[in-house]
């Protein structure tokens, strides 16, 4: 049965900024009791000023923020997992949505930030997710949500350290929701496409032009949408959660073994696979005309240069 975010103890990881604090806000207005795990003090200050405006109960309501950084070491985590249980009782929700990501050409792209796209998406939703666990287990309750990307969906031009660590969360919730079905807690991933972030505007800068124009296809989403339909999908419980025709269409596509809970769905997949892979072909082919056109534009620009 759907989960009641009434009084609940919400804790969102990167809720300071872009989809994670439209997610603290979103749940804010059903009721939640909220916390907000970053780093950065002025901002995580600044969300929670603008999270407590949208309380519907402002004397039962309450929101508090933990500085720390989840991509590091474990203890931390775990101190500022046990710091919120405290003040407000188990997590019933817990949304893994700190993270970060760097576009650029495999070979341009600092060897380093291989390891750090993997700390931050991967390991950090490790840590929380281990440190909220042995509570969750034992109240046979709750909801664990890992934001992935539509680039941990299909790998694309530019995203060879993102793309991995995204796709990293999928081996991770598949196995977890496994081992956590007899416990009646429910794991969701989502596959935002591009919204309007700052962690977005960061990763224009050093966007290559190819991913910019494949990207593109799927559009520019709002955080608050985006936020809705994460916070709708993952008290129903499912598996995937998306947005869009593309994304409806390539979550059917790589459903692979996941699990699914509504019969349509599984219905849906089964049904839709075929002709959606015949449909990827054509979007293939689009994004290899792009990047050859792009190489091509670069050669006659270097020409012209010399
Ligand atoms: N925007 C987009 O186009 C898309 C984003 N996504 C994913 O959604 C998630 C949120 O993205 P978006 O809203 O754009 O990101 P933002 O950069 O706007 O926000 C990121 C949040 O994560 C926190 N954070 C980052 N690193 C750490 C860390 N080491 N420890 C603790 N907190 C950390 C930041 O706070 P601080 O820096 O203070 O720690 C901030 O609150 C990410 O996982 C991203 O990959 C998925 C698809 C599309
Ligand atoms: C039937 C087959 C359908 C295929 C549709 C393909 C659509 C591909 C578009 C991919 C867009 C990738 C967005 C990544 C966003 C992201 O994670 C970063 N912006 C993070 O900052």
């Amino acid at each position: 049965k759907p989960l009641n975010l009434t009084g609940a103890h919400v804790l969102v990881t990167g809720g300071s900024s872009g989809i994670g604090k439209a997610l603290a806000i979103n749940v804010a207005k059903q009721g939640a009791n909220v916390t907000l795990l970053a780093r950065n003090k002025n901002k995580l200050q600044e969300a929670k000023v603008e999270v407590e405006k949208h309380f519907i109960n402002k004397d039962t309501q309450s929101i508090i923020c933990i500085s720390v950084d989840i991509s590091k070491e474990y203890e931390p985590v775990e101190k500022a997992v046990k710091q919120a249980e405290e003040k407000f009782g188990a997590v019933r929700l817990l949304i893994n949505c700190a993270g970060t990501s760097i576009a650029g050409v495999f070979e341009e792209l600092p060897v380093t930030e291989f390891k750090r796209m993997l700390d931050i998406n991967y390991l950090g939703s490790v840590y929380v997710t281990r440190a909220v666990i042995p509570t969750m287990k034992k109240e046979h309750k709750g909801r664990i949500v890992f934001v992935s990307s539509q680039a941990g969906q299909l790998g694309l031009f530019g995203y060879t350290a993102y793309s991995a660590s995204k796709f990293a969360l999928r081996g991770l919730s598949e196995a977890l929701q496994m081992e956590l079905k007899p416990y009646d807690i429910r794991v969701t991933m989502a596959f935002p496409p591009d919204t309007d972030t700052p962690g977005y505007a960061e990763e224009q800068k050093t966007k290559p032009r190819e991913t910019h124009l494949i990207s593109e296809v799927a559009g520019l989403f709002s955080p608050h949408e985006v936020a809705k339909t994460i916070v709708e999908d993952s008290i129903k419980g499912k598996f995937f959660s998306y947005m869009g025709l593309d994304g409806y269409m390539l979550s059917s596509l790589t459903c692979g073994m996941s699990p699914v809970i509504s019969m349509m769905d599984a219905a849906q997949q089964v049904v839709t696979s075929g002709i959606f892979r015949v449909i990827s072909l054509f979007y293939l082919d689009y994004f290899d005309r792009i990047v050859k056109k792009c190489k091509n534009d670069k050669q006659t620009e270097d020409k012209k240069s010399s």
